[in-house]
C-alpha cells in the first residue's frame, strides 16, 4: 500500500518553475530515495509533502486521504514524520526533553511520554545521552536526536532530509542500519540523501529529480547504470 503519494505536483516561485509535474509514492515497509543535484527541488518536494509549502498544482495523499490542503499539524496527526536538513533542536533542553516534545500531541502521561522517548532513543542507540543538553553533543550524536524525536510521534511515513549529511562513514553506515530496521518494521521512508552509495544500499526505489522534474526512477541497480543519471547527477557528485 502507498502510504504517501504525491501526484502531478507543480510549484513556481515567481517566474521559476521549481517543481514540474512530479509524482512519487512511498510504500509501507520500504525506502524510496529522492536524489538529485543541488537545487533540483528535493527539499521543496519534501515541504509540499509535509504541508510547509502549498503546491500550485497536484495532490498529496496520506494513507489514501487527500491532505493537499491540510496543515502540517494535521498531517503529523495522520502519521507523517519529518526530519530537517538543518538540525532543528531545542537548545537548553536535554536530549530526552527534545524527544519527548515529539510525542506531546498523543496525550500520554508524562511517564508514558518519557518511556516512549527513551525507547525511541534506544532505536538510535543514544539512550545513554538522554540527560545531556543537546548543545553539548557532538554533531554525529545530535544528528540522531531528530530522527528519534520523529519516531516517538509514531509515524507511518517518515521523510528524512539528508540524515547522513556530515556523518563519518561508520556513523552513516550505522544510521543506514537503523533506517533499514525501521522500514523492516513497516515504516514507509522517503529518504533525501546525497550519499549515493548509502542510497543505493538502503533503497527499494530511487527517484531522480533534476531541474524540478523526475528524470527517471526505478530500482537502485537500474538507476545507477542509467547514463542520463550519471551525466546529470552522479558525474558531479563531488562538486
Ligand atoms: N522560498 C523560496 N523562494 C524562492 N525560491 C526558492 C524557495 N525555496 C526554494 N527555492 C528555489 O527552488 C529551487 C529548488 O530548491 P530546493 O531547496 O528544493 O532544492 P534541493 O534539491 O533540496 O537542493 P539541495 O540539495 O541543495 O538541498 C532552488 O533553485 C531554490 O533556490
Amino acid at each position: 500500500m502507498n502510504v504517501l503519494e504525491l501526484s502531478g505536483v507543480g510549484k513556481r516561485y515567481g517566474g521559476v518553475e521549481v517543481l514540474r509535474d512530479v509524482s512519487l509514492s512511498v510504500r509501507a515497509g520500504s525506502v524510496t530515495a529522492l536524489i538529485g543535484p543541488n537545487g533540483a527541488g528535493k527539499s521543496t518536494l519534501a515541504n509540499v509533502a509535509s504541508g510547509i509549502v502549498r503546491p500550485d498544482s497536484g495532490t498529496v495523499t496520506l494513507g489514501g486521504r487527500d491532505v493537499t490542503r491540510t496543515t502540517t499539524w494535521r498531517r503529523a496527526s495522520l502519521g507523517l514524520g519529518r526530519t530537517f536538513q538543518n538540525l532543528e533542536l531545542f537548545e537548553g533542553l536535554t536530549v530526552l526533553e527534545n524527544v519527548m516534545v515529539g510525542a506531546h500531541a498523543h496525550g500520554l502521561s508524562r511517564r508514558a511520554l518519557r518511556e516512549a522517548a527513551l525507547a525511541a532513543l534506544e532505536r538510535f542507540s543514544i539512550g545513554h545521552l538522554a540527560q545531556r543538553r543537546v548543545e553539548s553533543l557532538s554533531f554525529g550524536e545530535a544528528k540522531l536526536v531528530e530522527p528519534a524525536r520523529m519516531l516517538v510521534g509514531r509515524p507511518s511515513v517518515a521523510i528524512l532530509d539528508e540524515p547522513a549529511a556530515g556523518l563519518p562513514p561508520a556513523s552513516a553506515d550505522e544510521l543506514a542500519g537503523r533506517i533499514a530496521a525501521l522500514s523492516a518494521d513497516g515504516l514507509a521512508v522517503l529518504l533525501i540523501e546525497h550519499d549515493v552509495p548509502l542510497v543505493m544500499r538502503l533503497s527499494d526505489h530511487v527517484v531522480v529529480l533534476v531541474g524540478g522534474a523526475v528524470l527517471t526512477e526505478g530500482p537502485p541497480a537500474t538507476v545507477r547504470e542509467d547514463q542520463r543519471v550519471i551525466d546529470a547527477y552522479l558525474g558531479v557528485e563531488d562538486e
